[in-house]
Formats: structure tokens, C-alpha cells, sequence
């Protein structure tokens, strides 16, 4: 077998969000988030699941930490409750939810864990929700003083800003496919959220330039590869279009300045225009420090006629699936992270998640979920590769480092290499904490 070996200064952590791990949903003045409201509607969340509970971290995050501390982790990626530092989103402050924060981040630090934090996970406060949510556009004023207030309270503790998680998921998965909430089914709604999301982005960054503080920004956009099913150009074309969705209509913004112009005119043909205000593009083109980029999974692709939004199909050749039946393609990461660096330049890039659901039980107080370890070992193989083919990567986050509330399909897929008993949140450490443990040690491991 063949050694696969990292840099000596790569960074090596685990990531979660809040309403996926934390529990405590009414506690110490939180208020409610969308995904509260939406995992309280019937037939939304598999097995009606919610998040009152979750992995109750928000009262045991130090037996977490010490669970981090052991792994050798030296970052740690979380969210942050917006609705519980804004109860309604803007207006009072929470000072509980900020002494919950203030009590997690010091227990990281004096751990020697540096803490990556993201404002926006996804649970947006029900209260701007109910004003319009993503769609208006002083919801993304309320998250440029949410994070301006986060920056100065955790000024000197928190030096890893992300701004967005996928903002891909929070338009076009929650406002036109609609399986996440607020669970919407309309083109033009999640084409315009979509734009709102960079535009929040950019304000915040605004934000953290104009206050002076030291530390990084980024945001961290989610990215599946696209494989042309053959070299027909109606099947590179139709390919193109579905990554340019993740691809090019995230990241041309806010590395050139301007939507991709193959992309306005296939929305223009679906009768979706975006309305771009006067300065809207300066806020998103700004210059950020890095980015994350999230990678699980791949397709191959051909053209169908009148499919779907792209006029493309998914054809299964046949790869390896994961427990949530997604691709197994580890030479979409190498390809997806090569693209970025040919279409993007060297912009810093955090891994800040990679991981798969593989649902292995506890037996006899073990987890031999010997399936995430040969992904992890596949994935950084081919992270490996980038790297040695120049791509700038700065660190690895695995995801997870608890199972979670997997969002629609709730407790019934987990990606944690800590299991968790969600009857008593016992953990267990699983076969891949073990072995992603050793890997960190080493800096290499035997593929
Ligand atoms: O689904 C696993 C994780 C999820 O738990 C994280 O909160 C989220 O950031 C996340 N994003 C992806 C990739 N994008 C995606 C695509 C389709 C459905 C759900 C997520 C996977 N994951």
C-alpha cells in the first residue's frame, strides 16, 4: 500500500452546527430558529424528529472538548444560534446566549483547540422569517449586525469567521427543491435568496474590515463534481450546468465580480430574473482571506431534454454508496478542488467538511464503521493530491465529529466519528476516531 503523507502545518479538525447538536432549544432566552418551526410540521422530518434535544452539547460540551482534545484536533468548526443571541433576530440581545458562547470558546482555547466559528448554520430566528426571511432584503442587514456584534463581543478569542454555510442549501435546497426549511418551491424565490446570501455575506465581511479586528473571513459554499457521461457536447454542456449551480453561480461573485453569464441566461430562459441593487456586487466581490469548501459526493451526468431545472440526468455507473446513498467519488474532490485553483487562483481553502453517513451501531461497546474509514482514506488521498498539485489548502475538517440531527432525514443518518445514543447521548468513540486520531499523530497514513 502507499503512504499518504501532509504537510507538517496543515490543520486537522472536526465540524457540527448548533441546531444539529446542541438541544437546549427554549433554554437560558433562545428563541425560535425556522428550523424549530420546521421540524414541528408533520411529514417535513423523518420520524419527526426535531432538534429540542439533539446531542444536549449545550450542557455537555466539555465532555466534547475533552472528546476533541483526545482526537488531536487543533480546530474546531461550530455554529452559532443566531436566535440565541437575537431572540427575533435584531433588536435585544440574548447576554445568556453570549455567556453560553463566551463559556464554550474559553473551555476550546484553554483546550488548545482554536475555534472556526460560523454565524449562519441554516436556523434562521423564526421571528424574520415571518417578515419574509432571505427574501427581504433587511433580513440581510439584521445578519450584517449580528455578525458586527459577534465580531467585537468574541474580538481576540475567535479569529476564524465563516459567514454562510452552503448558501446553495439555504436557497435553492430550502426555496425551490424544498426538503429544508422553510421548505419552498419556487425558482425565482431561491434565485433571489440566493443573491441576498452573498450580498449578507459581503455586508459582514463589510463589517469585520471596517471594525479593525484581527482574524480571517470566509464563507464555505458546498460543491458536488459533475462528470460528463461522454464527450457528446450536449452532455459537457448539461454537465456544466449542474456544477455551475454549486460552482460558478457562488463563487464567480465573489472572486470576479459578476453572476456567470451561461448561468443568467439558462435562468432568464426559466423566466427567473435577479435583481442586482446599485453597489450590491462591490459588497460581494470584496477580498476575503479564505474559503471552505464542502465536499461528499459526485455524479455523472448526461443531457435529457426538458429535465429538471438543467435538462440533465444523474446516471448511475455503478459507484460505491454511502448509508445516504450518495456517491462514493473521491476523484470528484481532487477534480472539484484542481477547478478552483485553475478557475479561482490561490485562495486559502479550509476543508471544513468532508465525511459520510454510514449508520454503524454500537456492539459490545465498539463501532466498526471500517466504511467511513476507507472514505476518509479515499478523500485525503485525493486532498493529498491537490495539495501536491499546488491547490492552497490549509486545513481538514471532518464531518462529523458527533452523529447529529441530519437536518430532513433527523437522527436516522449519522455522519459523527463519535456515535451518540440518542435515548441517553452516551458516546462512543467509533473505529474512524480511532483511526483519524492516529492519522492526525502521523501527519500520513498507509492507504
Ligand atoms: O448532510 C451532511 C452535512 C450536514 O449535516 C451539514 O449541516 C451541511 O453543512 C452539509 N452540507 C452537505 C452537502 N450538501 C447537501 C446536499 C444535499 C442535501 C444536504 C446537504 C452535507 N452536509
Amino acid at each position: 500500500m502507499a503512504i499518504i503523507e501532509f504537510p507538517k502545518d496543515i490543520r486537522w479538525g472536526a465540524a457540527t452546527a448548533a441546531y444539529q447538536i446542541e438541544g437546549a432549544a427554549t433554554k437560558d432566552g433562545r428563541g425560535l430558529s425556522i428550523w424549530d418551526t420546521f421540524s414541528k410540521t408533520p411529514g417535513k422530518v423523518l420520524n419527526g424528529d426535531n432538534g429540542d434535544i439533539a446531542c444536549d452539547s449545550y450542557h455537555r460540551y466539555e465532555e466534547d472538548i475533552e472528546l476533541m482534545k483526545e482526537l488531536g484536533i487543533d480546530i474546531y468548526r461550530f455554529s452559532v444560534s443566531w436566535p440565541r443571541i437575537f431572540p427575533t433576530g435584531t433588536g435585544e440581545v440574548n447576554q445568556s446566549g453570549l455567556q453560553y458562547y463566551h463559556d464554550f470558546v474559553d473551555a476550546l482555547l484553554a483546550n488548545g483547540i482554536e475555534p472556526m466559528c460560523t454565524l449562519y448554520h441554516w436556523d434562521l430566528p423564526q421571528a424574520l422569517q415571518d417578515k419574509g426571511g432571505w427574501e427581504n432584503r433587511e433580513t440581510v442587514d439584521a445578519f450584517a449586525e449580528y455578525s458586527d456584534l459577534m465580531f467585537k463581543e468574541f474580538d481576540g478569542k475567535i479569529k476564524k469567521w465563516i459567514t454562510i454555510n452552503e448558501p446553495w442549501c439555504v436557497s435553492f435546497l430550502s426555496n425551490f427543491i424544498g426538503i429544508h426549511a422553510p421548505g419552498y418551491q419556487n425558482l425565482q424565490l431561491a434565485t433571489t435568496i440566493s443573491h441576498h446570501l452573498l450580498l449578507a455575506h459581503g455586508k459582514a465581511v463589510t463589517k469585520f474590515r471596517e471594525s479593525g479586528l484581527t482574524g480571517e473571513i470566509g464563507y464555505a459554499p458546498n460543491l458536488e463534481w459533475n462528470e460528463p457521461y461522454s464527450n457528446k457536447q450536449e452532455d459537457i454542456d448539461a454537465c456544466n450546468r449542474g456544477m455551475g449551480w454549486f460552482i460558478e453561480w457562488f463563487f464567480d461573485p465573489v472572486f470576479k465580480g459578476s453572476y456567470p453569464q451561461f448561468m443568467l441566461d439558462w435562468f432568464e430562459k426559466k423566466g427567473v430574473t435577479l435583481s442586482i441593487q446599485d453597489g450590491d456586487m462591490a459588497f460581494i466581490h470584496q477580498p476575503i482571506d479564505f474559503v471552505g469548501i464542502n465536499y461528499y459526493t459526485g455524479s455523472v451526468v448526461r443531457y435529457k431534454e426538458n429535465h429538471e431545472l438543467f435538462d440533465n440526468e444523474k446516471v448511475d455507473i455503478g459507484y460505491e454508496k454511502t448509508d445516504f446513498d450518495w456517491n462514493i467519488y473521491p476523484e470528484g474532490f481532487y477534480k472539484a478542488l484542481s477547478k478552483l485553483k485553475d478557475q479561482y487562483g490561490q485562495i486559502p481553502i479550509y476543508i471544513t467538511e468532508n465525511g459520510a453517513c454510514y449508520n454503524d451501531g454500537v456492539e459490545n461497546g465498539r463501532v466498526k464503521d471500517q466504511r467511513r474509514i476507507d472514505y476518509l482514506k479515499q478523500h485525503l488521498t485525493s486532498l493529498s493530491r491537490a495539495i501536491d498539485s499546488g491547490v492552497n489548502i490549509k486545513g481538514y475538517l471532518t464531518w462529523s465529529l458527533l452523529d447529529n440531527f441530519e437536518w430532513a432525514e433527523g437522527y436516522d443518518k449519522r455522519f459523527g466519528i463519535i456515535h451518540v445514543d440518542f435515548n441517553t447521548l452516551e458516546r462512543t468513540k467509533k473505529d474512524s476516531y480511532y483511526w483519524y486520531k492516529q492519522t492526525i499523530k502521523n501527519g500520513w497514513f498507509d492507504m
